[in-house]
């Protein structure tokens, strides 16, 4: 299976504290990767690396061919597309939806009188009608709730034709009826072979889309667990991880988790 990202032996030092410590990691094409684990783990450390915004102290980083550090970011960043609670407060509030979606074409987080292709409007169009946001599509960012900038977040990460998807805490702050909506369009995605690989940062099991195939556990800027979401998402290894008796269920593709005493 073709190597979509590869880490190894990576280390990221802040300072004296080391953030994420000889992380080996590989995502190949065809899986779909949720990344949990306690706060403070170095999960969002780590996804930003996949996503071309921080380099590794040591070790390598492979991205779609290309070695972080000898490659230009910006190649990257075009073709990985990223959705983060920090790139959401860069949007300019006034930025209307459907302009916000569309200057992803151009890197930027703000548009700037740039002009758009027929193609691309009808991109932003159908991005926007898969994750139910295209009613919104005059509104200024600043005016949607927190689900709806998520959805759009979304939309607009695809906008590139992404290689891979990294998507961080993408349901964070979300309704039953917000996580819902954001959910199944991601399974959407995660079931269509066609779609970007993509690496999704969650804390909660029941934010997991159906069809993601594997999850990357990590604590204390440790890889605790890898492999299929089946392997990984177990009892025993979460128990063991949050120090907590947990029992997990997964039905229907969903995964769940509760404290038994
Ligand atoms: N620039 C920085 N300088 C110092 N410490 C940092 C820096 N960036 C991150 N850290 C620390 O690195 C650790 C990992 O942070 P990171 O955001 O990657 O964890 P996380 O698993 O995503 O956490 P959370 O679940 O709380 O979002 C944390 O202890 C954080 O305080």
């Amino acid at each position: 299976m073709p190597q979509i990202a590869r880490c190894e032996h990576v280390n990221l030092w802040r300072g004296q504290t080391r953030i994420l410590d000889n992380i080996n990691w590989t995502v190949s094409l065809g899986q779909h990767w949720v990344v949990l684990g306690p706060n403070g783990a170095g999960k969002t450390s780590l996804v930003d690396m996949l996503a071309g915004r921080i380099y590794p102290s040591q070790g390598s980083v492979r991205v779609l061919d290309e070695t972080l550090g000898r490659v230009e970011i910006a190649e990257i960043r075009q073709r990985v597309g990223y959705s983060s609670p920090v790139l959401s407060a860069q949007i300019p509030g006034e930025e209307r939806v459907e302009r916000a979606v569309l200057s992803a074409v151009w890197g930027m987080t703000a548009s700037w009188r740039e002009q758009y292709e027929d193609i691309d409007l009808a991109r932003a169009n159908s991005l926007m009608e898969m994750f139910e946001v295209s009613h919104l599509k005059e509104r200024e960012f600043y005016t949607l709730s927190q689900g709806e900038k998520q959805r759009v977040l979304v939309a607009r990460a695809l906008m590139i034709d992404p290689e891979m998807l990294v998507l961080d805490e993408p349901a964070a702050a979300l309704d039953l009826g917000g996580r819902e909506l954001l959910l199944g369009g991601l399974s959407e995605l995660a079931r269509d072979p066609k779609s970007p690989v993509m690496v999704m940062v969650t804390h909660h099991l029941e934010e997991i889309p159906p069809g993601f195939t594997h999850a990357l556990a990590m604590k204390e800027g440790k890889v605790f667990a890898a492999g299929p979401v089946e392997m990984v998402l177990t009892s025993e290894i979460l128990s063991e991880m949050y120090g907590l008796p947990l029992h997990v269920s997964h039905l229907e593709g969903r995964f769940s988790a509760r404290m038994v005493s």
